[in-house]
């Protein structure tokens, strides 16, 4: 069982980044409990930054022949922006959730619409950090159901 791990722009500064929004947990912390989370259910966490749109686009289709099961993404801003990434999850036709660790609905209105919401097996939103685990805890019991993967 293999998951991917995607986090979009500026999450390379969680921890500094506004920490009354988005907590002092850094993305290295964030990283490492997901790939113990997974370890310890038998399953391989893959992760990845970038604040490039293509760059994100390019893991996901990496994603389509390394084995991986589920995909778990906080697109960070291009949530609010990126067909291509709405693209390029649907292309590849692996189930993902999408995670963002503050409550968009609660912020400014561009941040209430999601180009991914729809395509997604699920979201979770605005519980911290613990929304990876949360989410990463619902992919592998799904891949655990699913013995193909
Ligand atoms: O809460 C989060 O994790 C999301 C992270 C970001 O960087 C913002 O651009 C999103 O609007 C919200």
């Amino acid at each position: 069982m293999k998951i991917l791990l995607i986090n979009g722009p500026n999450l390379n500064l969680l921890g500094t980044r506004e920490p009354q929004i988005y907590g002092a947990t850094t993305l290295a912390d964030v990283e490492a409990a997901a790939r113990a989370q997974a370890q310890a259910a038998g399953a391989e966490l893959a992760a990845f930054q970038s604040n490039h749109e293509g760059a994100i686009v390019d893991a996901i289709h990496a994603a389509r022949t390394d084995g991986t099961g589920y995909i778990v993404i906080n697109p960070g801003a291009f949530t609010h922006t990126s067909v291509a990434i709405r693209d390029a999850l649907a292309g590849v036709a692996i189930p993902f959730l999408e995670v963002h660790i503050s409550n968009v609905h609660k912020r400014e209105a561009f941040r209430h619409h999601s180009y991914l919401s729809d395509v997604a097996v699920g979201t979770i939103v605005g519980l911290g950090t613990m929304g990876y685990t949360l989410a990463l805890q619902y992919a592998l019991a799904a891949l655990a159901a699913t013995p193909t993967k």
